[in-house]
């Protein structure tokens, strides 16, 4: 377990069980691990079984304990009978990560109505489904933690219209339900990767990757982060050390929704530099 070199305190989810959607893969996949490390009973679920059971496979290997369910998000009455699974193999559920997502880049003009439909229904839809699912079934009497996972959208969202729409959405419903759920003792907060490292860039249109790969400097670490990274920031809002956090949503960017272009990384700044007594004009 400790392959996974974590800060945090190894049986920090004793008896905690934790439900990652698309745990299957990259960053809920990382998520699923770092719970599982930490000694939680961990649900993933996802759409395609072989992607579940290869996840499955490492967690089971690293000594953690995890099951899985093929859902769609999508489909509210298979969302329904998830939480009803983790009820009979669990008898609760503790915390949810809402990580299940994706889209496709494209310029907005182009996107079909097929395609605009299939990403909000995934990342916004499909998000409160879950969330609502998990809060009649399991939360409303026993409380817990939701964290959703949504995007740097703040600056707008250019070729990925369809999803910064959602994820601003997701961003206002996690302020809403947090408002909502707060009495019976839910907290609800969001983490915003920016671009990160994961098998799911991979799906991406090879024309578009050195675009990514470009955009993916565009901070103040001029690098992509990478799965562990935002992996620890959904088990620190999980965690009781979060416990006086919510409706709050956090940027795991390097600094990627405030660059600014007379500030590059890398000290390549426009201007003569201040810093130095003798470079003062
Ligand atoms: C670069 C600059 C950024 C630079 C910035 C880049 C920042 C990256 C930050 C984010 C990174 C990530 O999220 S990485 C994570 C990525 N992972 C994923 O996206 C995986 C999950 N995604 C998906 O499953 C799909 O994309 C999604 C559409 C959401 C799922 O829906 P479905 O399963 O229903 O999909 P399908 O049936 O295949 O497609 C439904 C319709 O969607 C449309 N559609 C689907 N794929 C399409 C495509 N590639 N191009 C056009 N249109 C498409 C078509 O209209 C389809 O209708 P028909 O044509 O009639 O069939
Ligand atoms: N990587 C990045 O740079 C960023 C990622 N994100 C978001 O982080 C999340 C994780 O992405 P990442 O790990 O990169 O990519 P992945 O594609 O590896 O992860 C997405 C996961 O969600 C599952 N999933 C997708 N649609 C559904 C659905 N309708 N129902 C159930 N499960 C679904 C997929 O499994 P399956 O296909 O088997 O259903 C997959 O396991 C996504 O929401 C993504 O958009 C946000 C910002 C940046």
């Amino acid at each position: 377990m400790s392959a996974l070199n974590s800060i945090f305190s190894p049986a920090l989810f004793k008896d905690k069980n934790v439900l990652v959607t698309g745990g299957g893969s990259g960053l809920g996949l990382r998520a699923a691990r770092e719970f599982a490390a930490l000694g939680a009973t961990v649900f993933i679920c996802g759409r395609t079984q072989e992607k579940l059971d290869r996840a499955v496979k490492a967690i089971h290997g690293e000594g953690g304990r995890v099951e899985s369910v093929v859902c769609d998000i999508r489909d509210r009455d298979a969302v329904v009978e998830l939480m009803q699974t983790v009820s009979d193999q669990a008898g609760k559920l503790d915390i949810l990560i809402n990580n299940a997502g994706g889209q496709f880049p494209a310029p907005a003009e182009t996107i079909s109505a097929k395609g605009w439909q299939a990403v909000i229904d995934t990342n916004l839809t499909g998000t409160f489904n879950v969330m609502q699912a998990a809060f009649n079934k399991h939360f409303r009497k026993k409380g817990g933690a939701v964290v959703n996972v949504i995007a740097d959208m703040w600056q707008g969202f250019p070729m990925m219209a369809h999803t910064g729409a959602a994820r601003a959405a997701v961003d206002n419903l996690t302020k809403t339900l947090a408002n909502e759920w707060g009495r019976h003792g839910v907290r609800v907060n969001a983490v915003a990767p920016g671009i990160i490292r994961t098998s799911g860039l991979e799906t991406y249109d090879p024309a578009v990757r050195p675009m990514i790969e470009e955009a993916g400097k565009q901070n103040q670490a001029a690098r992509m982060g990478t799965e562990a990274e935002v992996a620890a920031a959904l088990v620190f809002l999980a965690s009781p050390a979060a416990a006086y956090i919510t409706g709050a949503t956090l940027r795991i960017d390097g600094g990627q929704s405030i660059f600014h272009p007379l500030y590059p990384p890398n000290g390549e700044r426009v201007w003569p530099a201040f810093d130095d007594e003798n470079e003062k004009p």
